[in-house]
């Protein structure tokens, strides 16, 4: 099971998404971002690391929301999801195909990575 951290990132109500670019696993679909846990790595400095590294954005960790695991066949994630806020203003993707900020009824529309749909309609129903 790999352990998988994404950060829920909201800035005047609006919810940073970012799209997976062609040369990633699950390509093009959109997803919170973050990343793999490393060893001997809490879930909440891997997140911020992550968001550092993939963005350069830097974000403060407010709340958690329950992981979720998901079976992509070939390997199992535990997506464990926290709910942040930017302290830098500039994002510089690294990795990403794009990002958007959306409001919260958006969320829905986009074309997610499997194992973020959980997530998404937790976020809805707790915020
Ligand atoms: N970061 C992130 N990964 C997700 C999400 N949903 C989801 O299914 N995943 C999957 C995609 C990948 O298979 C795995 C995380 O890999 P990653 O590619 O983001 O992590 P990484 O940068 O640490 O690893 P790597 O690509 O260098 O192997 O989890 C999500 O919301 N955020």
């Amino acid at each position: 099971m790999i352990q998988v951290t994404c950060a829920i990132i909201v800035k005047d109500e609006k919810v940073l998404v970012a799209q997976r670019s062609e040369l990633m696993k699950q390509p093009l679909k959109w997803e919170f971002p973050g990343g793999k846990v490393e060893a001997n790595e809490s879930a909440e400095a891997c997140l911020i690391r992550e968001i550092q590294e993939e963005l350069s954005l830097h974000i403060e960790i407010q709340s958690s929301l329950p992981a979720h695991t998901y079976d992509y066949g070939t390997f199992q994630i535990n997506l464990i999801p926290f709910v942040a806020k930017p302290l830098s203003e500039q994002i510089v993707l690294k990795e990403h195909a794009t990002y958007a900020w959306l409001n919260r009824d958006e969320l829905l529309t986009l074309d997610w990575a499997p194992a973020d749909i959980a997530i998404v309609h937790d976020f809805l129903h707790s915020y």
